[in-house]
């Protein structure tokens, strides 16, 4: 009977211990240490709530400068932790501290009692800051000299020292005022460079992603909850399986939205580290022409010598608000160099993990091969088989009943150098007896652009299709459901299906064994979060920030 009291002062499950014991031939009260506890509790222990401030560097005042390094107007200088107060009056030679969250204007002096500058200062008293503790921020003219003074001055006062990357933010998580993926969203914003990127950031940031993710969380620690009640009271507190049904009926509705969520085509992924586009095709065709004409540098280097790039030349382009990774590869082609060989061995590689492939095709190739035809009659996935056989890439298939193919890779073929032929006459019947598959929404899988890197022609049709096909693999970052952006996202998620899926395989065999998969589901959910087992994935996440961030 004790042992069942103490089950429920933990708020475990006393049958379910029992099994544990017995499977692991234990006696059952022997399990009650702090780590079977912390795994075993419904809702695990947060990390977040069992450590103390000390732990975590809490009763240290921190301080940096928050804006970019480098002269500007203003420079924004943060402090937050148990001195920022002492910090607004040492500074401002004043006793009292300024009206709370408004922009005072204050003469700002050293350690010496020199006026350092004149600035704004706010004052945040904890719990209503970003970082949940007291803080304050001085906005100072952005001179390097007014900017060292300021931190020199702020690192002689007790108690105060630089902040870490990162540290602030890290401070907001650990005092509950942000969550793993606001955490994230934050860190996106922070990082964006495209219009995309900083919807879908600022969307993460704001807790669409946490809401989402916190709604599945509670309605699956509700069912952990009652078949918790069931394994432990049935017997004695008249308990109706029905119970049971309604648990059944929501874990297949989250497994439903679960399942949903995880085959958006990895949308959010994409958007959030750049669609990777490569371009491929045999040696001299125009591959390098193309990349410099995209991205409007000379990235790679361009010669009429065949094979003239041998490794990946990767160049970031902003398309129409979309982030994309141009990759230019060596020509394919059988060859006896071996630094050639491992070019095309790099150029299959990046083919094979692009998400768009752009096939160049020199125009005049084309014609050649189409005239050397009987009849005449070619059509270019023909020409495609016939001259870049092996091509062994992903989404270049032509056959597209083979179920190999990834739906979501696609790629286009570019006819380059329609400059040296005659691009309306049997170029153009070749092209409208080539096959395409259509992919959807305008684009089609397989499309085709003619034109000249040279003289620029076919150039806007080009960066026309290839941003529609961007646009169509990361969708409307604003629209529907938000989606996950980090491969741990993906694999905590993909993890929680399995676990519900075992649940839903095993609750009628063996119900005490069941409810663990309900619990490992939850723990899943909780580490994406961060309500629980957050440590270990800390660093990784908060490594990314910069100082004063
Ligand atoms: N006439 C004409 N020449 C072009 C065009 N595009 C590229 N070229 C020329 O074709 C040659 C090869 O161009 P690259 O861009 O280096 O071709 P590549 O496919 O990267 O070549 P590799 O490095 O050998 O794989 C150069 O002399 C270019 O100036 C075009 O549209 N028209």
């Amino acid at each position: 009977m004790a042992f069942v009291r103490k089950c429920r002062l933990l708020g475990l499950c006393s049958r379910r211990l029992a099994h544990v014991a017995r499977t692991k031939h234990q006696t059952a009260s022997s399990l009650f240490t702090p780590d079977f506890v912390q795994q075993y509790h419904p809702w695990g222990v947060s990390a977040r709530f069992s450590s103390s401030a000390h732990e975590y560097g809490f009763d240290s005042t921190i301080f940096a400068l928050s804006s970019g390094h480098g002269k500007c107007g203003v420079a924004v200088v943060r402090v937050t932790g148990p001195h920022a107060s002492s910090a607004v009056r040492l500074l401002t030679r004043r006793p009292v501290l300024p009206a709370v969250r408004r922009a005072a204007l204050k003469r700002l002096y050293d350690s010496t009692g020199e006026p350092l500058d004149r600035g704004l200062v706010i004052w945040f008293p904890g719990p209503h800051s970003f970082t949940g503790e007291d803080s304050c921020e001085f906005h100072v003219h952005g001179g390097p000299s007014v900017v060292t003074s300021l931190l020199q001055a702020l690192g002689n006062m007790e108690g105060l020292r630089p902040a870490e990357a990162g540290e602030f933010t890290k401070r907001a998580f650990q005092n509950g005022k942000l969550d793993l993926t606001e955490v994230e969203g934050l860190a996106d914003l922070i990082h964006a460079e495209t219009e995309a990127q900083r919807k879908q950031a600022l969307r993460q940031m704001e807790g669409d992603l946490s809401r989402l993710y916190s709604d599945w969380s509670r309605r699956l620690l509700k069912c952990v909850a009652n078949v918790e009640a069931y394994i432990d009271f049935s017997e004695d507190e008249n308990i109706e399986a029905g119970v049971l049904d309604d648990v059944e009926r929501e874990v297949c509705q989250l497994r439903e939205e679960l399942e949903r969520h995880l085959s958006d085509g990895r949308r959010g992924e994409r958007l959030r580290s750049g669609v990777q586009v490569a371009i491929l095709g045999k040696p001299n065709v125009g591959k390098s022409s193309l990349l410099n004409a995209v991205c409007q540098r000379p990235a790679a280097i361009v010669t009429p010598v065949a094979g003239t790039t041998r490794d990946v030349v990767e160049s970031a382009v902003n398309l129409g608000g979309y982030p994309v990774l141009l990759s230019d590869t060596a020509g394919l082609r059988e060859t006896e160099d071996i630094v050639e060989q491992e070019g095309v061995r790099r150029a299959r590689q990046r083919a094979q993990q692009a998400d768009i492939s752009v096939l160049v095709l020199d125009a005049t190739d084309v014609m050649a091969a189409v005239s050397r035809q009987p009849g005449h009659y070619l059509t270019l996935q023909q020409y495609v088989q016939d001259h870049i056989p092996d091509l062994g890439l992903q989404g270049t298939t032509f056959d597209t009943n083979d179920g190999t193919t990834n739906p979501t890779d696609s790629y286009l073929i570019v006819v380059n150098k329609s400059d040296l032929v005659d691009a309306g006459g049997s170029l153009g019947t070749l092209l409208a007896s080539s096959e395409l598959a259509t992919e959807g929404d305008g684009a089609r899988d397989g499309d085709v652009c003619v034109m000249s890197c040279l003289t620029g022609e076919g150039m806007d049709g080009f960066l026309q299709l290839l941003q529609l096909k961007v646009k169509l693999m990361c969708g409307n970052p604003l629209a529907g459901n938000p989606s996950f952006t980090q491969a741990r996202h993906r694999a905590h998620l993909t993890a929680c299906l399995q676990a519900l899926t075992s649940y839903a395989g095993m609750c009628e065999r063996d119900l005490v064994l069941a409810a663990e998969e309900l619990r490992t589901g939850l723990r899943h959910l909780g580490k994406i979060t961060g309500k629980m087992g957050a440590e270990e994935i800390l660093d990784v996440i908060f490594r990314d920030f910069c100082i004063g961030k």
